[in-house]
């Protein structure tokens, strides 16, 4: 029992999701006599849930997968595995199942009533009671603080990410291939307009429930591997990946759209304005900056517009930074 306890004190250690995930694996797989032990992804792409492997049990190590969900050619439809999308359609704890020399015990991993990650267990005997209890156990201790992690990284209001991750997430963005105008990295700033009207007007409650709809209206506008982040107040951010200027200019300007349409309860129809920068790989500061200064020209140019930063500066509407610090004085 010693080393497991020590396998769940180190696993406790980690403050990073995927650093715990090759822990909890780890712990697992050091219980004995097992053939494989895999984390699985679920992601929605296209209409389907899908999974695939994110790290697996490799020669004794634990490897990760170096593809991002949507990329990696190793994925496969939820209903492939009758057994997981039952249990997860039932919302049920576990599932189970046996074939000649391989038992497999999947366990998903519920974040409220969401689940986005699996762990999957296969022994060639059959799991008996005590050590399903133990692995359960495991499992238990893996997901509450795997749940206090998340809890630690989302805005209450809304369940986006908060303003402290994006640091961490951006460093990983920018380990990523460059921005061209083929497939690059994009940052926007999404800002209400004249949100102070509308908590004046009819009350923070019917303010908090403008932000709760954009957030879900975000949530479903963009792709798995975009990150949304509310940076406070009436501001979000959104990193998005792998895709053309033209395909990230159009999907802000369909949200832009979508939200001058939307008869909000009560408050009626409100507006957006976005501004957004290459995520180059210069300081988030940086890039914040730019976003923002494209925010606030579509603020003071009639608001409700998206506005790119390179095509302000290159019609001469902004100064670029490096303008601007040449000129700084003080
Ligand atoms: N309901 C609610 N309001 C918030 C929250 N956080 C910030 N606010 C309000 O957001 C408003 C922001 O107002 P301003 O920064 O003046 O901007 P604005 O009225 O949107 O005007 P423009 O950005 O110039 O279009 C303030 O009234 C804040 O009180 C929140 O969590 N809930």
């Amino acid at each position: 029992m010693q080393p497991l306890l020590q396998n769940l004190a180190e696993m406790t250690t980690h403050r990073d999701h995927l650093r715990l995930e090759v822990s909890v694996l780890s712990t697992i797989f050091s219980l004995g006599r097992m053939l494989q032990v895999r984390s699985l992804e679920l992601f929605s792409l296209a209409g389907t849930v899908r999974v695939r492997p994110r790290c697996w049990s490799e020669d004794g190590r634990i490897v990760c997968s170096p593809h991002e969900a949507a990329e990696d050619p190793n994925t496969m439809e939820l209903e492939q595995m009758p057994e997981l999308a039952q249990c997860i359609h039932e919302r049920g704890a576990s599932a189970q199942r046996s074939t000649r020399g391989e038992h497999v015990l999947w366990l998903p991993v519920w974040l409220g009533d969401h689940v986005a990650t699996c762990l999957e267990v296969t022994r060639s005997q059959k799991i008996t009671q005590h050590q399903h209890e133990v692995i359960t156990g495991v499992f238990l201790v893996y997901q509450n603080y795997q749940s206090l992690l998340d809890y630690s990284e989302r805005d209450a209001l809304t369940g986006l990410l908060n303003r402290k991750t994006f640091d961490e997430q951006f460093a990983r963005y920018s380990e990523l291939p460059g921005s061209d105008k083929e497939s690059g990295q994009w940052l926007a700033v999404i800002d209400i307009d004249h949100f102070k009207l509308v908590n004046d007007r009819y009350g923070h409650l019917y303010g908090d429930e403008v932000l709760i709809l954009l957030a879900n209206r975000l949530r479903a506008q963009f792709r798995s591997q975009d990150r949304i982040f509310r940076f406070g107040g009436e501001e979000f951010v959104v990193l998005l990946r792998s895709i053309s200027l033209e395909h990230a200019r159009a999907a802000l300007e369909r949200l832009r759209a979508a939200i001058e349409a939307h008869e909000f309860p009560q408050i009626g129809h409100i507006t957006i304005s976005i501004g957004f920068a290459a995520a180059t790989p210069d300081t988030p500061v940086e890039i914040i900056g730019r976003a923002d200064q494209a925010l606030y020209h579509a603020k003071e140019h009639g608001r409700n517009q998206v506005r790119f930063y390179d095509d302000l500066v290159a019609s001469g509407e902004l100064q670029s930074k490096v303008a601007h610090s040449d000129i700084e004085l003080f």
